[in-house]
């Protein structure tokens, strides 16, 4: 299936040279909850993948609607189009001043995140949030009495597991082997897992200080 591609200027991102962190997990493992945690105590860019393709899709845009039938059957949407959006999102960021990013959800698949580092710049560290299949379910089932997420019910739920599964998990291998994963156990309280996270980002930023904005 086409779907349109954009030409984008990466100029002033690579000009930027940012830290850039990739969230890995599976549905529901908390990936947006610790990202939030992260923002407000280091002042990053906070980057869903999930949340920038739901946005493309609720614009009502032809590549919307191409997009929302992949995201329901719970598979992956095609890599380009993900990397369109992530790399369009992080050049208004960085105009804006933004000091490091939180690519949250991504990358789904090895060739994703090698495609990604290749084409814009390495990934400083990759956060791996290891969660239960039990947990991830029950989450991602509790999120849905509010969520109103086309893939917050049951069906779609093993489906996006069974994708994880099958080509997520490799990723945590792949930076493994690179010595670039921090695997974080995720089963705790939202304060317990965060406790985890402060270490590893402090010894990249210095700890207490939400990274100061470009003047
Ligand atoms: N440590 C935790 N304990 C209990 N509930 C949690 C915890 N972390 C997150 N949650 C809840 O679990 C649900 C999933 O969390 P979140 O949306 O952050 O996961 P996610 O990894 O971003 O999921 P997805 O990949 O589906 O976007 C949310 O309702 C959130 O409030
Ligand atoms: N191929 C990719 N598909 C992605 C990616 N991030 C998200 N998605 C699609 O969106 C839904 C929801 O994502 P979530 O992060 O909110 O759970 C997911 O099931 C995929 O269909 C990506 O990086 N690559
Ligand atoms: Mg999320």
């Amino acid at each position: 299936m086409a779907i349109e591609r954009k030409q984008i200027d990466l100029t002033p991102l690579k000009n930027a040279n940012v830290p850039i962190f990739f969230i890995v997990g599976g549905p529901g493992s908390g990936k947006g909850t610790q990202c939030e945690r992260i923002v407000n105590k280091y002042g990053l860019s906070h980057l869903s993948s999930g949340d920038l393709l739901r946005a493309e899709v609720q614009s009502g845009s032809a590549r919307g609607a191409q997009l929302v039938k992949i995201m329901e059957a719970g598979e992956l949407v095609p890599l380009e189009v993900v990397l369109d959006l992530i790399k369009e999102a992080m050049v208004n960021e960085v105009k804006k001043g933004s000091k490091g990013f939180l690519i949250d959800g991504y990358p789904r698949e090895v060739k994703q995140g090698d495609q990604f580092e290749s084409e814009i710049q390495p990934a400083t560290l990759v956060l791996f949030f290891d969660v239960s299949e039990d947990t991830l379910v029950k989450r991602c089932l509790k999120r849905a009495e509010t969520s109103g997420r086309c893939d917050d019910n049951i069906e779609t739920i093993k489906k996006r597991l069974a994708t994880f599964n099958n080509a997520t998990a490799p990723v945590t291998d792949h930076y493994e082997k690179k010595h670039k994963l921090v695997r974080i156990a995720a089963e705790g309280t939202i304060d317990e897992i965060f406790s985890h996270v402060t270490p590893h980002l402090d010894r990249v930023f210095g700890s207490n200080q939400k990274v100061a904005a470009s003047a």
